[in-house]
């Protein structure tokens, strides 16, 4: 098992790239771990399937390298990195049946016939498909060809890495959830290091022990799920992850003071004085709705009762802001102001987080 390291990677899909847009990545460096379970979060064309492809060994980077440990692959064609692969859509031998098509990665490598089928057995048990071993392919549903597709992913131990590109696109939601649990159940056995792109935040916060997000072909945040909801790096991470994502109000920040339409909280850090796009950025679930002169003016548009919750929809100034109570909680009459948590608001300088305890470090 392995290591990955990206090192100054980036990558251009132009012959000669000229401005910051016609990079599909950014320079980056980045380690995945021995052993990790990651996910690759983003929105579709930030470069996820392009970083993916370079680990893999599809596509040469236009500069940069990729280590696995300490060798250098990055000129190596995929055959030779010794990874297993998962695609969006089934990549089966329709003449084969079920059990051909999960052993075949096993044969190729001369592995005694007893061993695969204790293999082809135990993986055939993890996917739901044991009934089916003997049916041919080709006339298979396309979710039960995905199945397969993910067992051929799984069913070698000695890969370096297995790498899974949306791999749940085709499979029905209940069947989602079962996999995504057999996919971490796996991990934890086999301690193979995986990642795992997806652009579902679901998808990645449940399988993940890390998240790595990606947006406009960068890296924005690496981190585990309670980090990426406790203190989004940059506004797209706050935005993208959470139901719904993160507020976000233009403010002017005065030490330990933030002054947002017209009114003023208090902060739990100073700052020092800030300049470019200033941002208060607060979670939905850390805000309560209050009346009178404290916290900020706003205003209800819509109430959603969403089972165990509900989310309040309004304005702070022009901004839209969304407020979730939980169930046993009244929404006042009078409800005419929201009250941020100071302890759980965060300040964003163009789009990243300032880091209050630098500077506290610093004094
Ligand atoms: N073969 C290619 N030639 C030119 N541009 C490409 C090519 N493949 C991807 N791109 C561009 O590179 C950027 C990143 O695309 P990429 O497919 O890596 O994103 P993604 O996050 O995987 O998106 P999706 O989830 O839609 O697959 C996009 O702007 C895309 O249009």
């Amino acid at each position: 098992m392995t290591r990955i390291t990206l090192e100054n990677l980036a990558h251009s899909y132009q012959p000669k790239p000229s401005h910051d847009d016609d990079w599909a990545l950014k320079p980056m460096n980045l380690t995945w771990e021995d052993g990790g379970a990651y996910a690759l979060l983003g929105a579709s064309g930030c470069g996820k399937s392009t970083l993916l492809n370079i680990i893999s060994g599809l596509l040469v980077p236009s500069s940069g390298r990729v280590l696995f440990n300490d060798r250098d692959v990055t000129g190596l064609p995929t055959a030779e990195r010794n990874i297993a692969q998962v695609f969006q859509f089934p990549v089966v031998y329709d003449t084969m049946s079920v059990r051909e098509n999960l052993a075949f990665p096993l044969k190729n490598r001369g592995m005694p016939a007893d061993q695969i089928a204790a293999r082809v057995d135990e993986v055939a048990r993890m996917i739901g498909m044991t009934a089916m071993l003997d049916h041919r392919a080709r006339r298979l549903t396309a979710d039960s060809k995905q199945k397969i597709s993910l067992g051929r992913g799984m069913v070698r131990q000695d890969v370096n890495a297995i790498l899974f590109d949306e791999p749940l696109t085709v499979i029905d939601p209940h069947m989602k959830w079962e996999l995504r649990t057999q996919l971490k159940d796996l991990h934890r056995r086999f301690g193979h290091t995986m990642i795992y792109v997806t652009h579902d935040q679901t998808e990645a916060l449940t399988f993940a022990d890390q998240v790595v997000v990606m947006h406009d072909g960068r890296v924005v945040q690496s981190g585990t799920p309670q980090a990426l909801f406790d203190a989004p790096e940059h506004t797209f991470v706050g935005y993208f992850i959470g139901s719904p994502g993160m507020n976000l109000l233009d403010a002017h920040v005065d030490g330990t003071t933030a002054h947002i339409a017209g009114a003023q909280i208090g902060l739990a850090h100073g700052y020092a004085p800030l300049s470019g796009k200033v941002q208060l950025g607060i979670r939905p679930e850390f805000l309560r709705l209050g009346s009178g002169t404290q916290g900020l003016p706003f205003t209800i548009h819509r109430i959603e009762d969403v089972g165990h919750h509900r989310i309040i929809r309004g304005k702070v100034g022009d901004a839209d802001i969304n407020v979730i109570l939980p169930e046993a909680q009244e929404i006042p009459a009078d409800a005419s102001r929201v009250v941020p948590d100071p302890g759980r608001a965060h300040i964003y300088v163009d789009d990243w987080r300032v880091d209050p305890s630098a500077r506290e470090r610093a004094a």
